[in-house]
């Protein structure tokens, strides 16, 4: 386990963080964290690891294949040494892809938290503090919930479909408010009307509500088996930024409009960027994949773990908005794991999110699938670093997504 391997050419990678990459490894070492990191803290155990397997020996294609068959860790677990070991020497200290060499000689400045202190075992609680109706371009609409939390200080949103599904917390009663109250949050049933006249609009004192300015709901009271329910990690670069990189932002236009097709479900959208590592480490990701290293292996060289969100607060979410049984859409294993985990709700299906490209190469209609240059209505995407994103994710991340048979050969 401690074992320092010394190779000709690479980067500081600690030892553990190799022996331990194995998707399970966080929870089943979980345990014994705290002695184990204790003595990583005040042993110097860094090594020269070579990102990739030794290139000397390997073929490209065999150095990958091995690499990929290496587990990962879901967060890193290692502590970073606080004494400097020595310095490599020149030739020690460079990454090189064909065309680009980076320096990348130093140790890590700031070593990660220690995660070996157990933090106290507290539920969390989300409570809803304003909803409002979201009418979208096809006529359909949602209502957009904004939540706050015991755990952290985002704002993690969920989108619901459907009049039947409601949120506890919104609906109390708070203390001395009004009607007006609590149609400014969002809490009322059915569809607020526009009764202000255009006299009245200039009036700031009118703050009461007629009973004309409440339609009440028409829609179905209980849907009719578990609702479809979509857990998702914000991706600005893949929603909103139109990168080919990922697949985040057509999983997000596809899980809504199946819950507009079933007129009901609900979207917890998660402030978890980058896996959870945030928008910048995950700029510093894509340039080390951009040299030529995966998804995961990049956040691993930046000292973060392979996936570092939780689903604390989506849990609490979903037992805010009432729901037990559910059908989750998604391809990742461990986010079924995390969601079911210690909480009331059960995932009695898994709904699989294929990426549109995929599927179409597996259907054999690759050259029908076609998307518009330049498009940013549909967020369908293809190309090799979505294809290549992909694959790791599968091979490495457990995600249960058949990979076409073509791309096998
Ligand atoms: N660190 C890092 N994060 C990424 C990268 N690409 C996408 N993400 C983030 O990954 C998250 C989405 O994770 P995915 O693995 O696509 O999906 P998932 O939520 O685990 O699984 P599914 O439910 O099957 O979609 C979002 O927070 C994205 O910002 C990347 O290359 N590096």
């Amino acid at each position: 386990m401690n074992d320092v391997s010394a190779s000709s050419q690479g980067s500081y990678i600690p030892r553990n963080a190799i022996d331990h990459m194995n998707p399970f490894f966080y929870k089943s070492h979980h345990a014994h964290t705290h002695h184990a990191h204790s003595h990583h803290r005040h042993s110097a155990n860094y090594s020269y690891q070579q990102p990739y397997p030794d290139t000397h020996h390997n073929s490209v294609a065999d150095q990958e294949q091995e690499f990929l068959q290496t587990p990962v860790p879901r967060r890193l677990s290692v502590q970073i040494e606080t004494t400097k070991p020595s310095a490599p020497s020149p030739a020690n200290s460079t990454l090189s892809t064909a065309s680009t060499a980076v320096s990348y000689n130093t140790p890590p400045a700031t070593p990660p938290l220690d995660q070996s202190i157990p933090k106290p075992i507290e539920d969390a609680v989300a409570w809803c503090t304003a909803r409002a109706r979201i009418p979208t371009p096809d006529g359909s609409e949602y209502f957009l919930h904004i939540y706050e939390n015991s755990q952290d200080k985002k704002e993690h949103l969920a989108f619901v479909f459907g009049d039947a599904i409601r949120s506890k917390s919104l609906d109390k009663v708070q203390w001395n408010e009004t009607e007006m109250d609590r149609a400014k949050r969002g809490a009322y049933t059915g569809r607020l009307r526009n009764t202000v006249s255009e006299e009245q609009q200039q009036d700031m004192a009118i703050l009461s509500l007629s009973a004309e300015s409440v339609i009440p709901s028409s829609g179905t009271i209980s849907p009719a088996s578990p609702p479809l329910v979509r857990v998702h990690s914000e991706c600005f670069t893949g929603e909103i930024g139109h990168s080919a990189r990922c697949d985040c932002g057509e999983q997000l236009d596809e899980a809504i409009r199946l819950m507009k097709a079933e007129g009901s479900g609900v979207v917890v959208y998660l402030r978890q960027e980058g896996r959870g590592i945030g928008l910048a480490e995950k700029l510093k990701a894509y340039n080390l994949q951009d040299l030529g290293y995966d998804t995961v292996m990049a956040n691993l060289m930046l000292n973060h773990g392979a996936d570092e969100r939780t689903y604390e607060v989506a849990q609490a979410i979903l037992e805010d908005l009432g729901m037990n049984d559910i059908r989750l859409l998604t391809n990742n294993p461990d986010k079924i794991e995390q969601v079911e985990k210690d909480s009331q709700i059960k995932v009695v299906e898994r709904v699989p999110m294929m990426p549109k490209s995929w599927e179409a190469i597996e259907q054999g209609m690759e050259a029908e699938f076609e998307v518009k240059e330049g498009a940013v209505e549909n967020k369908i995407v293809r190309g090799k670093e979505l294809d290549k994103y992909l694959k790791v994710k599968v091979e490495r991340m457990r995600h249960l997504i058949p990979i076409p048979t073509s791309m096998n050969a």
